[in-house]
């Protein structure tokens, strides 16, 4: 892959233009941060290209990080936009060809590169950050998990009242493959309890946790009293928003486009207290996953074949 990588600069400083984002690279090459003129930013590992904080102009934090998270790539980030590629959940001797690959896929563990920035002409007011990883510069061993030529390109881009995640997926071999994806996204909550999710009304879902049964959404908006783990697919399409409302008040609306899942999960008290990365162990009450991705059944890809799919999450 061409580096492009992109050094910290001092844009926002040049004399006559208005002033840019401003991107710096940090901690060892191990993570690129985006600050707006305005006070906005974010900040994305290069391990997994996981966003681990997206703070609006007051510096609050949109996303939910665990205090104990590895950041290493010995396993997926617990909290902030890991990645799922190209595997969703654990594998399955159904699927031959993902059966050997860990939970979740291998792009949330892999390290990816930093390709650059850009920022829309004459504003001052986005950046986008693209990131890359292909077959060619995962480990052998990862390889041999699953041994297809693929390219992903994953772009992050920090509005003042908004944050776009596209992943764009293309098939650099001659052998076809299959694949899924999903923006596994933890959002900061105040209070599970009084959590809504609108949006996903009348929508069939896979409970997960009653034994993967197909069931159907109610008319209300969902509402959290335990362990919830489900895979909604929305009648209304991705471009219907869903709402997240928190102590009565809508915090986040996220419209997906070409994804056509919805996953909603709390681990709630037994779960947290069993994952060893979550902490502290009462954080179940201040997170929740709403997750969009394409992730019932599979996209086949075949030689040079590409499948993009993106959110916006916008602050409400
Ligand atoms: O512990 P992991 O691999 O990060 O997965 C967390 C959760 O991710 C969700 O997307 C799945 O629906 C859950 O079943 C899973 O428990």
């Amino acid at each position: 892959m061409v580096d492009r990588r992109h050094k910290p600069s001092a844009l926002a400083t040049t004399p006559g233009l208005p002033p840019q984002p401003q991107v710096t690279i940090s901690d060892g090459n191990s993570r690129v941060s985006a600050v707006l003129p305005t006070g906005e930013s974010v900040d994305i590992l290069l391990i997994g290209a996981t966003v681990l904080s997206w703070k609006d102009a007051a510096g609050d934090e949109k996303l939910w990080l665990s205090k104990d998270t590895k950041l290493d790539g010995s396993k997926g980030v617990r909290g902030g936009i890991p990645l799922v590629f190209p595997l969703f959940g654990p594998a399955s001797p159904n699927h031959e060809a993902t059966s050997k690959l860990p939970q979740h896929g291998l792009a949330r563990t892999a390290r990816w590169e930093f390709l650059g920035k850009s920022t829309s002409e004459g504003s001052s007011s986005s950046v986008k950050l693209d990131f890359g990883l292909s077959s060619e510069n995962i480990p052998d061993n990862t390889q041999a998990l699953w041994p297809y030529k693929f390219g992903l390109l994953y772009s992050v881009t920090l509005d003042r009242e908004s944050l776009n995640t596209t992943l764009v997926i293309t098939n650099d071999g001659d052998e076809s493959f299959d694949c899924q994806m999903l923006l596994h996204t933890y959002f900061n909550i105040k209070d599970i309890s009084t959590v809504e999710i609108t949006g996903l009304e009348d929508a069939k879902y896979i409970d997960k946790v009653d034994g993967a049964k197909t069931k159907s959404e109610a008319s209300s908006p969902v509402a959290f009293s335990g362990e919830t783990d489900r895979i909604y697919t929305p009648s209304k399409g991705p471009g219907h928003p869903i709402i997240i409302s928190d102590s009565g008040q809508p915090r986040f609306r996220i419209v997906r486009d070409n994804l056509d899942q919805v996953v909603v999960w709390n681990p709630w008290i037994e779960k947290a207290q069993a994952m060893s990365d979550f902490a502290p162990k009462d954080g179940y009450k201040n997170m929740v996953c709403v997750e969009a991705g394409s992730v019932d059944g599979w996209q086949k890809l075949d030689k040079g074949d590409a499948f993009e799919g993106a959110q916006t999450i916008y602050l409400s």
